[in-house]
């Protein structure tokens, strides 16, 4: 395989001859799970936005130096996108296997629904973030209000 063809896995030639075997130990299941988080990087796209979007929440966070349990909401909400975004990838990667490039419209309503919960993790993520983060904002405009105090 060529080298920018490394992660387009749809064209990789079936090779018979590799054993499909148990993870024998850990760090070989540890590589496994780390060439996961490698291969999702590289592939999508909207992880890559994800995680930069989640440095960017850490920075502010740490800006507005929040408290211990609004950093417990932070922390939800990025990793529920996250996670969302692997379950996405999985369903996608497991239809294209399945179905092998043709068309079917479960194939379409897997993939579409897969979809649709990346963006429902988006918005929760959205809400949870307006919420902390509302009168830190509104503050630095001079602004002292807090619509979620009671
Ligand atoms: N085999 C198929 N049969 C029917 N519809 C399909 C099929 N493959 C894709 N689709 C439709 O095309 C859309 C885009 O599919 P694609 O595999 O390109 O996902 P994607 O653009 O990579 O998605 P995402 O942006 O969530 O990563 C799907 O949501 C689905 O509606």
């Amino acid at each position: 395989m060529a080298s920018k063809d490394k992660y387009k896995l749809e064209n990789a030639p079936k090779d018979y001859n590799k054993k499909i075997e148990r993870n024998s130990n850990f760090f070989r299941a540890l590589k496994n799970s780390l060439r996961g988080i490698w291969m999702i990087l590289v592939r999508e796209r909207n992880m890559r936005i994800h995680i930069v979007l989640g440095f960017c929440i850490l920075l502010a966070g740490l800006y507005y130096d929040l408290a211990r349990s609004d950093w417990l909401w932070v922390a939800v909400a990025v990793f529920t996108v996250i996670s969302s975004e692997f379950l996405n990838t999985i369903i996608e990667a497991l239809v294209d296997l399945v179905v092998n490039k043709t068309y079917h419209p479960l194939a379409g309503l897997a993939k579409d629904v897969a979809s649709g919960g990346v963006l429902v993790a988006a918005i929760f993520e959205f809400i949870i973030l307006a919420i902390i983060f509302q009168p830190y904002i509104w503050r630095q405009f001079g602004i002292v209000t807090n619509f979620f105090h009671h």
